[in-house]
C-alpha cells in the first residue's frame, strides 16, 4: 500500500501542494484529475522521489521513500514514472529503449519481452528504428512500453496518452489498463482527460490549487460533482436557479419537453457531436447547454424537463 502525507510543498515561496493525505491499495488505479498547473505532476514527482518533501512523508508498504536529499539516484526500482517529456534515448532503437531496464544476461527472454511490449503499444514495425525519427505520439508509446517492461509494483503516469491520436488511444488505453489490473500493478495517473479518468479508474481525486477537493468513484463523482469546477471536467455544466436554489446540471440532465414546463429557453446553435447534437440556448439571458438527437436550428423556443 502507498501512503502519502504531504502537509505542504513549495518550489519557491508559493505553496504548490497542501494537505494531501491519502493511501492507495495494491492493484488499485487512481486518477488525479485537475486543471493545468494545479500540481498533479509535482505530486507524482514527489512520490517517485525526484522532489524532496520537507513537510510530509511517503511510504510504500513499510518502507519510507526518501527523496533526492537522501538518494543519489532518484527513484526506487519497484516504481516507474512516465514523465511528460518521455526521457527516451534518441540515438538508439525503439527495441533497445524498451529493453533499457531488462537484463542482458537472459538475451532470449529479453528479446521475447521486447517483442511482447512492442505489440502492446502497436510499435512492432518500428523495433529497429532510432527513437529520434519518431513522432511525438510514437515516442510516447515507446515510453509507455519501457515503463512497464520490468514490471513495477507502482506505476506513475503523467498524461500518458496526451500525444496519441484518438484512434490508437482507445485501444491502447484498454490494453494498458487491463494489463495493469491483470498483473496487480498499482497505478496513479495524472490527467485532465475526464473520459480516461471515468473509464479506467477505481477512484478519482479532483485536484484544485494543490489540494484534493473531492474524492469518489467515477460514477459518484459524475453524478454528484460538489461544485462547478468538478462538474466542468465532465461537460458544459449549467448552473440553474430552480425553486430558489442553484443546481448544477450537465447537458444530458436537461431533456426537451413536448409539453409546456416552467423552464423555457431559446435555441442559439446546435453543434454536431457524432451520435448527438450539443445545443446552445439562452435561458434568462444566460447560455445553457443540452443534448438533442437532431439539429434544432436557431431562434426556436424549447421547453425542458430535468431528468430525475
Ligand atoms: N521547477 C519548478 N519551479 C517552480 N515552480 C514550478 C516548477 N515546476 C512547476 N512549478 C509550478 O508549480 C505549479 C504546479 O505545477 P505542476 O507541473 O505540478 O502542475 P500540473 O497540474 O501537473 O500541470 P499540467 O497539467 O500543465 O502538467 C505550477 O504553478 C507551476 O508553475
Amino acid at each position: 500500500m502507498l501512503k502519502v502525507n504531504i502537509d505542504s510543498f513549495s518550489y519557491t515561496e508559493k505553496t504548490v501542494l497542501k494537505n494531501l493525505n491519502f493511501s492507495v491499495e495494491k492493484g488499485k488505479h487512481i486518477s488525479i484529475l485537475g486543471e493545468s498547473g494545479c500540481g498533479k505532476s509535482t505530486l507524482l514527482k514527489i512520490i517517485y522521489g525526484l522532489l524532496h518533501v520537507e513537510h510530509g512523508s511517503i511510504f510504500w508498504k513499510e518502507q519510507e521513500l526518501l527523496g533526492p536529499d537522501f538518494n543519489l539516484v532518484p527513484g526506487e526500482p519497484f516504481i516507474k514514472y512516465l514523465a511528460q517529456d518521455f526521457d527516451l534515448m534518441p540515438f538508439i532503437s525503439v527495441g533497445d529503449n524498451i529493453g533499457k531496464h531488462l537484463s542482458r544476461r537472459f538475451m532470449q527472454h529479453r528479446k521475447e519481452r521486447i517483442a511482447e511490449l512492442l505489440e502492446v503499444v502497436d510499435m512492432t514495425a518500428f523495433a529497429d528504428v532510432h527513437v529520434k525519427l519518431l513522432s511525438g505520439g510514437q515516442k510516447q508509446r515507446v515510453a509507455l512500453a519501457r515503463a512497464i517492461a520490468k514490471e513495477p509494483e507502482l506505476l506513475l503516469l503523467d498524461e500518458p496518452f496526451s500525444h496519441i491520436d484518438n484512434f490508437r488511444r482507445n485501444a491502447l488505453r484498454r490494453n494498458l489498463y487491463a494489463y495493469l489490473k491483470k498483473e496487480g500493478i498499482t497505478c496513479i495517473t495524472a490527467t485532465h482527460d475526464s473520459e480516461e479518468a471515468l473509464s479506467f479508474s477505481d477512484e478519482i481525486k479532483m485536484m484544485r490549487d494543490g489540494t484534493f477537493i473531492q474524492t469518489a468513484t467515477p460514477e459518484t463523482l459524475f453524478q454528484n460533482p460538489k461544485d462547478a469546477y468538478v462538474a466542468s471536467f465532465f461537460g458544459d455544466v449549467n448552473s440553474l436557479e430552480i425553486d430558489g436554489k442553484t443546481r448544477l446540471l450537465m447537458p444530458h440532465q436537461l431533456v426537451v419537453s413536448k409539453t409546456e414546463t416552467a423552464i423555457q429557453a431559446e435555441v442559439l446553435k446546435s453543434y454536431f457531436k457524432g451520435s448527438y447534437y450539443l445545443v446552445e440556448a439562452l435561458l434568462n439571458s444566460r447560455k445553457i447547454y443540452f443534448n438533442a438527437s437532431e439539429d434544432l436550428g436557431a431562434n426556436k423556443k424549447i421547453f425542458f424537463k430535468i431528468k430525475a
